[in-house]
């Protein structure tokens, strides 16, 4: 049963443990298996990524069954609808149009004093995306990693996603990965996936990025390989919190929670509403789309430690807490949410206005990423973006006579750092000595 408590609970605290829920203490184990797998993958390559995949995902591989090969994607287009092709080719024209919106651009500008500053844009060489594949197949998120690193001009992207039974790759994520052009696929998941993409191993290309969502073991992998290679956020187990009024449909702000309890067990869902009546309604509402459930278990186990109906005094109390969960999505299910609720929203990951936008539109269709930062990283993290694949050299040229008119100030400066060849290599050239 779905909790409901009001403001004058403790409110803070409860929001802040769910928060929190990939931090806190039962997650440390999990922190040691995962440096334990992140060790053995850096020192034994293949070997590791082979002994964990057996152990964790259940299939015994050789190395050369790592690679998905061409047969197979062929395959996978026999075992997918027409529809289903049709949609995921709507779904990469919608993302690449909004991705390749305002794509960063490089820029130089001269100034009258002969100076040149400017930005160099450039991509990786090479991106690795992670397609999560434990408890659900996720082709959407095939074409949300790999769209955006195409348009930021990534030449090599390395695509990892478990295996299932019989070794099998879902042949919707197939399907997803020829649209998009994609070449290499490797049979690999969890932690020893991003462990041989930071670090490579014969069989499996080291990257520069690591991009993708995940389990908590995924994200945690990605937490401790960040530095070795970059990442685009700690995107992990799902969360969705709610900004109802009066004015909400219980049925769908109910449905809309299950949407994102029934990703994984870690999984939260939380309301925040001005109206006692809806937030009994939305309670009986779960449990009724709860019966006959497929995904039931997991769901129940997501919302019974992670999910949370709560009364608030106003909706821009409401606001404030959602700011201080910084949510990966955040609905605002009111009437007129962009005078009474947006301007007062600080960090979410992805914001979705009125009645009739459900988030599962930005899952899928709408075109921005779905790949978004959780665990109250929304404070400083952004989503998936072009950007993430793109990083920029800053562009610096002086003329003599610029170099002239801020020598005295580079003397200073290095003179009281104590760095005397800083200054030594602007005076040599102004006071033109050898
Ligand atoms: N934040 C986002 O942007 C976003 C987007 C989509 C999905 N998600 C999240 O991605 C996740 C997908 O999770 P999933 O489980 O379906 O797939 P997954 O691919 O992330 O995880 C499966 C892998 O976890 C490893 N694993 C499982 N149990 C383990 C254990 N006991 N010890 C060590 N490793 C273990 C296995 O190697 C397996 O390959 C969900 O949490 C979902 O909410 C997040
Ligand atoms: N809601 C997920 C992000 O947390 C993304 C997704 C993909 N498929 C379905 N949902
Ligand atoms: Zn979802």
């Amino acid at each position: 049963m779905l909790r409901i408590i009001t403001q004058q609970a403790d409110v803070r605290s409860e929001l802040q443990r769910i928060c929190d829920r990939t931090n806190d203490e039962q997650v440390l184990h999990k922190e040691a298996t995962v440096r334990e797998v992140l060790q053995a993958v850096k020192r034994q390559g293949d070997k590791a990524v082979l002994h964990y995949t057996a152990e964790f995902d259940h299939q015994i591989l050789k190395p050369e069954e790592l690679r998905v090969t061409g047969s197979e994607i062929d395959a996978a287009y026999q075992q997918v609808s027409k529809q289903l092709v049709e949609a995921i080719r709507l779904a990469c024209r919608q993302i690449e149009a909004f991705h390749r919106q305002r794509v960063p651009k490089s820029w130089v500008h001269f100034d009258d004093d002969e100076v040149v500053l400017g930005k160099r844009y450039t991509p990786v060489d090479r991106a690795g995306i992670y397609v999560p594949g434990g408890r659900a197949a996720y082709p959407s998120t095939v074409l949300m990693n790999a769209i955006p690193a195409q348009v930021a001009g990534v030449r090599r992207i390395i695509m990892v996603t478990p295996p299932g039974a019989s070794k099998t790759i879902y042949p919707a994520v197939l399907v997803a990965a020829q649209e998009v052009g994609l070449q290499e696929i490797y049979r690999v998941g969890g932690a020893q996936a991003i462990a041989a993409l930071a670090y490579g191993t014969k069989t499996i290309p080291k990257v520069d990025v690591i991009t993708g969502p995940g389990n908590i073991y995924v994200t945690l992998a990605k937490k401790l390989v960040y530095g070795t290679v970059g990442i685009d956020s700690l995107a992990g187990p799902s969360e969705v919190l709610i900004i109802a009024d009066e004015t909400a449909n219980p049925v769908h702000v109910a449905a809309d929670m299950l949407a994102q309890a029934e990703h994984d067990p870690m999984a939260a869902a939380i309301l925040l509403t001005t109206d006692p009546a809806l937030a009994k309604n939305v309670q009986v509402a779960v449990e009724r789309q709860l019966v006959d459930h497929p995904r039931r278990t997991l769901t129940e186990k997501a919302l019974a430690h992670y999910g949370l109906i709560v009364i608030v005094e106003s909706l821009q109390a409401a606001a404030e807490l959602s700011n201080e969960f910084a949510p990966e999505h955040l609905e605002l299910e009111v009437e007129d949410p962009w005078e009474k609720v947006l301007p007062f929203i600080r960090h979410a990951g992805a914001i979705f206005l009125g009645h009739s936008t459900p988030e599962a539109v930005g899952d899928y269709i709408a075109g921005p990423n779905h790949t978004l930062p959780t665990s109250g990283t929304a404070r400083y993290a952004s989503p998936l973006g072009v950007e993430t694949f793109l990083k920029h050299s800053s562009i610096i040229q002086y003329s003599q006579t610029a170099l002239e008119k801020v020598a005295g100030a580079i003397d200073a400066l290095a003179a009281a750092e104590g760095l005397p060849s800083h200054a030594d290599s602007v005076r040599r050239r102004v006071q033109k000595e050898e």
